[in-house]
């Protein structure tokens, strides 16, 4: 579905990604993982087109995403859920998903996609008059999901979801996760937590200074053996 080839991206003078080449299947959830500063947030934020490239290609269903504006990206079906929630604190869980409605093509079907985001997240029903604001961290992450969803992404990528949450909650979300593949969303999800990213996983690639230097089906991965690649290259 979205395919990238020796993408190189980064900040004005700073590099970032080197001849990244990764490929997202339809359907399917590829989970990226790595240590810190690896790059993982770097790409999500090239494929939005927040990141600008000076080689290689981005394409979704073979067409060029080169001269895609990043406020077009949602219309195209291409959310980002991106690292540290950023819900609007001083609106209600409501308002943060109407939020999400701002695609033209999607506003007629916002109250619609208000009811489907409370059926996947019912905790957010009972909140949705709550400051998102004064919202645990997990209900955040919530909010910060169901917002994107009302966009009705066909790829959604998803930046650390886990990233300061307990376990139960953890589980919870990437539950979630499992439920919006099997309605066949593709996902594409930057996770530290490799245990539990391999647990909902088709394909697994790994990321360190900017390259790519693992990439597998998941059903091929031992846990064991992923964690000690991923501490032998901190080294
Ligand atoms: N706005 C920026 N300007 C300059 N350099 C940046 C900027 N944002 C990130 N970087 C650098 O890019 C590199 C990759 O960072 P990135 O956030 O993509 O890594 P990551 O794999 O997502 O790490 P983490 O798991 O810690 O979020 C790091 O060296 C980081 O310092």
């Amino acid at each position: 579905m979205l395919e990238i080839s020796n993408l190189r991206a980064g900040y004005g003078a700073i590099n970032v990604l080197w001849d990244v080449s990764l490929d997202f299947a339809e359907g399917k959830l590829t989970t990226i993982v790595g240590p810190n500063g690896a790059g993982k947030s770097t790409l999500l934020k090239a494929i939005m087109g927040l990141v600008p490239s000076s080689q290689g290609s981005i394409t979704l269903r073979g067409a060029s995403l080169a001269q895609q504006r990043t406020w077009d990206m949602s219309e195209q079906g291409v959310v980002l859920v991106p690292e540290g929630r950023m819900v609007f604190r001083d609106m209600s869980v409501e308002e943060n998903l109407t939020m999400g409605a701002f695609p033209k093509s999607r506003r007629a079907a916002a109250a619609r996609n208000i009811e489907r985001a409370y059926e996947l997240f019912p905790k957010l029903k009972e909140r949705r008059k709550q400051l998102a604001g004064s919202l645990s961290g997990g209900e955040a992450q919530m909010v910060a999901m169901a917002r994107g969803l009302m966009a009705e992404p066909r790829l959604l990528l998803i930046d650390e979801p886990s990233l300061g949450l307990a376990p139960v909650i953890v589980h919870e979300i990437f539950h979630i996760l499992g439920k919006l593949k099997q309605q066949g969303v593709t996902i594409v999800l930057v996770e530290q937590n490799t245990h539990m990213a391999l647990g909902v996983a088709d394909r697994v690639y790994m990321m360190r200074s900017g390259r790519v230097v693992l990439d597998k089906p998941a059903a091929e991965i031992d846990v064991a053996k992923l964690h000690d690649l991923y501490f032998a290259l901190e080294a």
